[in-house]
């Protein structure tokens, strides 16, 4: 499968800062979703969902095709509290039409992370939407239960080494688990709609209880109302993965960078994009009042 980009015609870097601006200041308006979460998390989240079905054997899948709209590719149930997230871009496609899906969602991610402190992400346009014959079959999203081999091994159908995996997890600091989307629950602590490096932190200061939640999956606690999934817990228990955590522990600028450039290859795996074009880096909401 080729994915050429074709950036949408005669669209300048203040027209998809407008997108970005609507997005950014619907959030703020709507901060009040999930106690107070925000729509933040979720929106990162869509976009990581919206790229997760790559696959480099065939390099079908990923976000170019904005297959994430179509249902049979958004029921998934691994994918469940999502729709939360397109419900709230449905009206910015409906403001700006001209934007494809897959620019959307991965726009939605960029805008939602930057705005919650963390990189400057360079974003590029042109993904073009795709009919419902390109929606890949469910089964491609990752387990929760999974251990350290069977996350290396997921993500190396993304063709990303141990390092990028690392840093790209460490997104799970943003938001919560709902047990009715996932059957997972917590973490309970306020500041989860700010982008940081303490996932890592959180993983080696830590001392973590594995329990049964009230769903009666196994999870990892720790006082103070934090928890991590088998598949975070698995970032610690793996020696090559562990060599990781503890740079991104101790050096936040490593982290920011490094989790900046595994988002980017994220969010574009697949794409043949125009390399003279230059990527975009929006301003935030906050760099524009003044
Ligand atoms: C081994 C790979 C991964 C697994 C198994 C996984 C699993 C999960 C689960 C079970 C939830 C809770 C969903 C819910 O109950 O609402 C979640 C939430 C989340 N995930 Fe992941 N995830 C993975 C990788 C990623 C990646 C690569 C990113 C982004 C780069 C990401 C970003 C998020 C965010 C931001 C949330 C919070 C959403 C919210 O607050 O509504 N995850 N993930
Ligand atoms: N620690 C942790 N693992 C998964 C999460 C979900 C993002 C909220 N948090």
């Amino acid at each position: 499968t080729l994915h050429i980009a074709r950036p949408e015609k005669g669209k300048t870097l203040a027209d998809f800062q407008n997108i970005y601006n609507s997005i950014a200041e619907k959030m703020k308006s709507e901060s009040a979703y999930d106690d107070g979460t925000g729509y933040g998390p979720v929106l990162v989240r869509l976009s990581w969902h919206s790229s997760a079905t790559y696959d480099k054997n065939d390099n079908s899948g990923g976000s170019y095709g904005g297959t994430f709209r179509f249902k049979k590719e958004a029921s998934d149930v691994l994918s469940k509290g999502l729709e939360n997230a397109t419900k709230f871009l449905d009206p910015i496609h409906s403001e700006y039409p001209w934007l494809s899906h897959g620019d959307l969602y991965t726009l939605g991610g960029v805008t939602a992370l930057q705005e919650l402190g963390g990189p400057k992400t360079p974003w590029r346009p042109g993904r073009v939407d795709t009919g419902p014959e390109t929606v890949p079959a469910h089964g491609r999203l990752p387990i929760p239960e999974g251990n350290a081999s069977y996350v290396r091994n997921y993500y190396d159908r993304f063709g990303f080494n141990d390092q990028e995996v690392v840093a790209l997890l460490g997104a799970h600091i943003l938001g919560k688990t709902h047990l009715k989307n996932s059957g997972y629950d917590g973490p309970w602590d306020d500041d989860t709609n700010i982008f940081s490096n303490e996932f890592f932190g959180n993983l080696l200061e830590r001392k973590w209880t594995l329990e049964k939640n009230a769903a009666s999956n196994m999870q990892y606690n720790a006082k103070g109302g934090i928890m991590m999934l088998p598949t975070d817990y698995a970032l610690v228990q793996d020696p090559k993965y562990l060599k990781y955590v503890k740079k991104y522990a101790d050096d936040q600028d490593a982290f920011f960078s490094d989790f900046r450039d595994i988002y980017v290859k994220l969010l574009e795996r697949g794409i043949s994009f125009d390399d003279s074009i230059e990527p975009l880096v929006f301003k935030t909401l906050k760099e524009q009042l003044k």
